[in-house]
């Protein structure tokens, strides 16, 4: 049995993790870190543990904690901080998987300008292997140190990479619409997200300026100048970005009154004029062979069917009226948008079958 930790154990991506985990049937929780609540029992804080296996569990203040006792070990913490710590545990032997934003960018500038917090491991940012699986699993599975995507990221690139992969559209077309449960926003206290804000109503937010615009942009302009071109769809050329345009998205997210899951509508226009059965043969070569991505024909996804799972819906609608294609993508925020694709990612890098302790269904109702 490998031995794993949770450092941020009791956020809400914290406990998402200690659940894949509790019913994972290869690994161990070893130590849950917790700045809040060390000292106090599991239970107290999430009573559903009650009976279970953690019933006992105590969690454990960082001073306490000893990461070489881990194979591997989750950060579940906030961006900014997140960078202390891993920088703290790299290199002892264990390895990382962070799920904040502190490590997606190999260039530190870019994440200084849209995070707005001064990196202070650069070197380890350029080490960091991005963990969207389907993007980059043979680099992932020798990893060191993982960064974990962004959830409206997984959700927007897992519906754009096919046609972008297979050069069908106008990298400067692309306009993401993606809807967010409150869930994404984390557990800590902000007048915002109380109920009475939140409940019987929408709102968007950081229209065009949040910072995943820039992931987005930033992991489809490595994928254009090959960096992922081996493990993802068949590009004829890499383009040099200094020469040529890179693709630029308009990103807007929204509050909608749910626990959990997104929603993203993208719409691009394509280079050429195309049709619905070339499409869907680019999505299926694509995916036919990914365990959780799945590529609907005659319905639309929807978040209930893949809140709980660590699935991801895709449907797409070509328009040849205006030579727009209109994809629709559904992931759990807290499950394909953090836990669970952390868990897809320590199973690979365990070389463990990628669905093991990953196959429930989506809760219904
Ligand atoms: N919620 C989501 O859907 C997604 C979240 N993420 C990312 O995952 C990370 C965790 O997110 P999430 O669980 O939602 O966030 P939460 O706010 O729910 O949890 C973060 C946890 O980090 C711990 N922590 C340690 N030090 C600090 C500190 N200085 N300030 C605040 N918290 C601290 C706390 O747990 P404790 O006291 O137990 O240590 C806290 O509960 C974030 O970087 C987030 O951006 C990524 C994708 C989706
Ligand atoms: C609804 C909501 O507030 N969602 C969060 C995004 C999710 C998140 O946690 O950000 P990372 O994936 O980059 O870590 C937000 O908009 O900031």
């Amino acid at each position: 049995m490998k031995k794993v930790s949770i450092i941020g154990a009791t956020g809400y991506v914290g406990i998402e993790l200690i659940r894949l985990l509790h019913d994972h049937p290869e690994v161990e929780i070893k130590d849950l870190v917790s700045k809040s609540s060390a000292g106090q029992l599991l239970v107290d804080i999430y009573p559903q543990f009650r009976g279970s296996i953690l019933n006992d569990y105590q969690l454990r203040a960082m001073e306490d904690f000893k990461p070489e006792e881990s194979d591997l070990i989750f950060t579940a913490l906030p961006h900014g901080v997140s960078q202390n710590i891993v920088s703290e545990l790299y290199g002892k032997g264990t390895k990382i998987i962070d799920l904040s934003g502190d490590f997606r960018y190999h260039d530190v500038k870019v994440y200084e300008k849209w995070y707005g917090v001064k990196h202070k491991s650069p070197e380890l940012a350029r080490e960091a292997v991005y963990g969207l699986v389907e993007l980059n699993r043979e680099k992932i599975k020798g990893a060191e140190l993982i960064a974990n995507p962004g959830c409206y990221v997984t959700a927007s690139l897992l519906g754009l990479l096919p046609l972008v992969s297979f050069e069908k559209a106008d990298l400067n077309s692309i306009i993401i619409d993606a809807k967010s449960g409150v869930s994404g926003a984390g557990r800590s206290l902000k007048e915002n997200l109380l109920f009475t804000e939140t409940h019987n109503t929408m709102k968007a937010y950081s229209p065009g300026v949040h910072r995943h615009s820039s992931e987005i942009e930033y992991v489809l302009n490595q994928f254009l100048t090959g960096k992922y071109k081996k493990t993802f769809g068949s590009l004829k050329d890499q383009i040099d970005l200094e020469t040529e345009e890179k693709a630029k998205i308009l990103f807007t997210p929204h509050l909608i009154p749910i626990k959990r899951g997104i929603l993203a509508t993208i719409y691009l226009d394509l280079e050429e004029q195309s049709s619905g059965s070339e499409i869907m043969e680019l999505y299926q070569r694509a995916y036919n062979k990914e365990r959780f991505v799945q590529v609907l024909k005659d319905s639309l996804p929807e978040i209930k069917n893949v809140a709980g799972s660590n699935y991801a819906q895709l449907a797409f609608r070509y328009n040849k009226r205006t030579n727009r294609v209109i994809i629709i993508s559904a992931i759990d925020n807290m499950l394909k948008g953090a836990a669970g694709q952390a868990v897809q990612n320590m199973n690979l890098i365990f070389n463990l079958p990628e669905e093991t302790g990953l196959e429930a269904t989506a809760l219904f109702p």
